[in-house]
């Protein structure tokens, strides 16, 4: 199945819909035994190929919910590329092809009936690089709300997206400026609360503070630990330190595509149970 073809139809309507009981659930008996009690996401034999590069082979995974999931590895092993499968933006790669499943709540959203764009409202993404509107900071956070129809009482809902995302004290006088004028870090949190706004159940964030310095890492990084309190938070690090002091779980991913283990973040970080993690993590490569 191609990952890019163009999503029709509902994502599917029942999956869309907060309020549907018809969801088809993960039944316990399709479960990992990674410990990961009610997975979210679950993907299986997943296979990621651009054109005739295999980027990710056969990844199985459970995605537990209202956690921090991060995934760490070294360059070019396939992290950002499990990430986008997650919400399907490698249907945006014409040279990309998914085979195998990622489910969202026991679906997959490579089914033919899910419409990629509905099933992005219920997966957020937040990437590398803060890239807020040319607008201003309260429209930033208040366009997607209007885009989905949601425009009752839409100051509310910005001010609240703000605050869950830790920027509403610092940008509170200033709604109607530009949300270019902020610093990297403070646009990189007017990403999440733009993100945040529309209600999400997941949200994927690809580096979200490479680019940051310190002090505003350091905020990223509470944000994030306390965004999970609310979502389930899948984030893609090359830092592991971060990964480290971040997540709940880890995967590491290791060159050729390959999930080389997956586990809570004590596990990896004291106990791994194989000898090329514990290398990687110990930095004899990548
Ligand atoms: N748009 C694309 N077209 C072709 N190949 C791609 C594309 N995006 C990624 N790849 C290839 O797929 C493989 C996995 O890339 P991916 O970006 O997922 O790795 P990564 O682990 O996130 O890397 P990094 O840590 O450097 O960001 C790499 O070999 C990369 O060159």
């Amino acid at each position: 199945m191609t990952a890019n073809r163009a999503g029709t139809g509902a994502y599917s309507e029942s999956v869309a819909d907060d309020s549907d009981a018809s969801v088809s659930r993960i039944e316990p008996s399709d479960t990992l035994s990674t410990g990961v009690e009610d997975p979210v996401i679950q993907s299986r034999n997943l296979d990621v190929f651009y054109g005739d590069t295999q980027a990710l082979r056969g990844i199985d995974m459970d995605i537990p919910e209202k956690q921090v999931t991060a995934l760490i590895g070294p360059s070019g092993c396939g992290k950002s590329t499990f990430l986008r499968s997650i919400n399907r933006m490698n249907d945006l790669i014409d040279v990309c092809r998914v085979e195998g499943d990622m489910r969202f709540h026991g679906k997959n959203v490579y089914d033919d009936d899910v419409d990629p764009v509905a099933l992005r409202r219920k997966i957020g993404m937040v990437f590398q690089k803060p890239n807020p509107f040319p607008k201003s900071i309260f429209d930033n956070v208040a366009y997607g709300l209007r885009v989905q129809g949601k425009d009752e009482n839409v100051e509310e809902k910005v001010r609240s997206a703000l605050e869950r995302a830790a920027i509403l004290e610092e940008v509170e006088d200033q709604l109607d400026s530009s949300g270019l004028d902020l610093s990297g870090g403070q646009q990189q949190r007017l990403c999440i609360a733009r993100a945040i706004a529309t209600d999400p159940e997941v949200i994927l964030m690809d580096e979200p503070a490479s680019a940051l310095d310190p002090v505003a890492t350091s905020k990223i990084e509470d944000l994030v630990e306390d965004l999970a309190a609310e979502y389930t938070v899948v984030i893609v690090t090359h830092n592991m330190q971060q990964a480290a002091r971040i997540s709940d779980k880890t995967a590491v991913f290791l060159t050729g595509g390959e999930l080389a283990e997956f586990d809570t973040t004590s596990k990896i970080f004291e106990n791994p149970e194989s000898q090329r993690v514990e290398d990687y993590i110990t930095g004899k490569f990548g």
